[in-house]
């Protein structure tokens, strides 16, 4: 018989998945109040707490997989529900053999919550709420923390005060790592932006369905590494609903590249830009889209003053060339270094280009002149808009600070307003199409944000559509790889290193297309 501590009674409940396992267009993302709806639906055909006894078992489960090593675990549980799933994980690694102290903000009021205090009781932990916030002395980088404060419930309008505001003091200060139930406390859920402030962890797991805001805003800087338990209830998704854009996305969506391929074959790139002084925008739009896989580059000079491409595939242009035949089979990309100049173009171009891209000072232009948007909500084909936040404000006739605020909200608004496919850049950019579709990137880091990369992106994205790709499959596909190519670029070094576009197109022809 052994000596050694009870078996824990692991309820059934199904393997948390990596985060890339998924549908093809992506896993769903949802939003709190769906995600309320859908846990009343699910609990109803349950027993009794059977879904916060699914949420614990698995914060344990996973908590004991993520750090093997670790012989005591600290567990920071609030007063609501999310408290709740930390007191049965607590409960379940006591039960495991590991030394476990609980930290309870207060007298839990929900029943669920109750009855994980009372489960965590009556198996001999002692947990008396309130009090402050003390760390176990010898708790050591091996160890676990479970924040267990705040999840979902959060009340976005008020910064934590008190005794949480006091835990998440002391879990900035702590060696171990921190794994987060449901959400890294304070970080709200449908926008990635804090209640003031916002526990940084290494692991999330988010519970029942995903939420838009692990990954965008300052999601992905709280969250870490993002796990997924959907606790028997996969909530169901609509067209409408955000996806996650990762690997498994676009697996197989790369542009066809038959054996007897040839230039003409692979579509025609025009990158229309290069005011006096700004040329380089130009040629690094270019040469991206000729690392897609375009089959002819043109570089549109505005300013015959504006230094020649000097990459020498790429064919030099007057705007005069793009016109006729030419416009009628061409793939635009508009506005990257293109001055007040681009602004006359532009009439021509959404008239004229069936698959036009705007970015940077075509952006520009468009948010000064109503007659301009007024034409683009008339194309009959698809356009593309590549804005960051600052262009998306000019757009949307608001502040910066306000399209951060809610960057799922601000680019589907784009997108209606403008009648196009439209990327809002930063971290975790997000998608949006005037059908509703959106999704938000999980790829890409900081070593993006320098010089130039802009520039790439959107010539890049207009190089995969020059190939015959559906323009939304083009924009999901160019905004992943984008980030990718940085991703696989950042892991032969290490987080840190600004990543210069030149390089920046270089590791976009290395990455596998799979
Ligand atoms: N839905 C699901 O998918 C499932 C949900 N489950 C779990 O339930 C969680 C949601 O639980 P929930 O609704 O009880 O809310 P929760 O996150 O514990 O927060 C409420 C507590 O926080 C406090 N508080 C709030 N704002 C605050 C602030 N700004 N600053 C300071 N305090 C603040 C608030 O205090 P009060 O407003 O009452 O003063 C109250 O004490 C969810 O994330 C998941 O873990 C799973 O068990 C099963 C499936
Ligand atoms: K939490």
């Amino acid at each position: 018989m052994s000596s050694g501590p009870a078996a824990p009674d692991w309820p059934a409940a199904p393997q948390a998945l990596p985060r890339h396992q998924g549908p093809a267009e992506g896993l769903p993302l949802h939003d709190s109040a769906t995600l309320r709806r859908w846990e009343a639906e699910a609990a109803r055909g349950l027993p009794p707490h059977a879904l916060m006894a699914r949420a614990g078992a698995a914060v344990a489960r996973l908590g004991r997989a993520l750090a093997p090593h670790a012989r005591q675990v600290w567990v920071l549980a609030g007063a609501g529900n999310n408290g709740g799933d930390g007191l049965v994980a607590a409960r379940l690694l006591q039960a495991a053999g590991l030394r476990v102290r609980v930290w309870l903000a207060a007298e839990p009021a929900s029943g669920d919550a109750r009855w994980a205090l009372a489960q965590a009781r009556a198996a001999g932990l002692a947990v008396l709420p309130g009090g402050p916030p003390q760390p176990p002395a010898d708790l050591g980088p091996d160890d676990l923390v479970i924040d267990a404060l705040l999840g979902l419930g959060l009340s976005a309008d008020r910064a934590p005060a008190g005794p949480v505001a006091a835990a998440m003091d002391a879990l900035d200060r702590l060696p171990a790592g921190i794994l987060a139930v449901d959400l890294p406390s304070g970080l709200i859920a449908d926008t990635g932006g804090c209640a003031g402030r916002a526990v940084r962890a290494r692991w999330t797991l988010s519970l029942l369905g995903l939420k838009p805001g692990l990954w965008t805003a300052a999601g992905r800087d709280h969250a870490g590494a993002i796990w997924h338990e959907d606790l028997g209830a996969p909530a169901p998704a609509e067209a409408t609903t955000p996806r996650l854009l990762d690997a498994p996305a676009c697996a197989g969506r790369w542009p066809q590249r038959p054996h007897a391929a040839h230039k003409g074959s692979q579509g025609d790139l025009w990158a229309v830009g290069g005011a006096a002084g700004l040329s380089g925008a130009i040629e690094l739009a270019a040469r991206a889209g000729l690392a897609a896989g375009a089959g002819r580059i043109h570089a549109v000079r505005l300013d015959p003053a504006a230094a020649p491409p000097s990459h020498p595939a790429l064919m030099s242009r007057t705007p005069q060339a793009l016109q006729g035949e030419a416009l009628a089979r061409a793939t635009v990309v508009a506005g990257c270094g293109g001055g007040a100049a681009i602004g006359a173009w532009l009439p021509a171009l959404i008239h004229g280009a069936p698959r036009l891209l705007l970015d940077a000072d075509a952006l520009n232009a468009l948010a000064a002149d109503p007659a301009l948007a007024q034409a683009l909500r008339l194309r009959r084909t698809s356009a593309v808009l590549t804005p960051h936040p600052l262009e998306a404000a000019r757009l949307l006739g608001c502040t910066t600070e306000a399209v951060q605020a809610d960057r799922l909200a601000a680019v589907r608004q784009l997108a209606q307003r403008y009648g196009a496919m439209v990327v809002l850049k930063g971290s975790g950019s997000v998608l949006a199409a005037p059908d509703g579709r959106c999704a938000i990137n999980a790829s890409g880091n900081a070593a993006l944000a320098s010089g130039g990369t802009g520039d790439v992106l959107a010539g890049w994205i207009g190089g995969l559509w020059a190939q015959g790709l559906d323009a939304w499959d083009a924009l999901r596909l160019g905004v992943w790889s984008h980030g990718a190519a940085a991703d696989a670029w950042q892991a032969d070094r290490g987080p840190g290193q600004p990543l210069d576009a030149l390089r920046l197109i270089e590791a976009l022809q290395d990455l596998p297309r799979r």
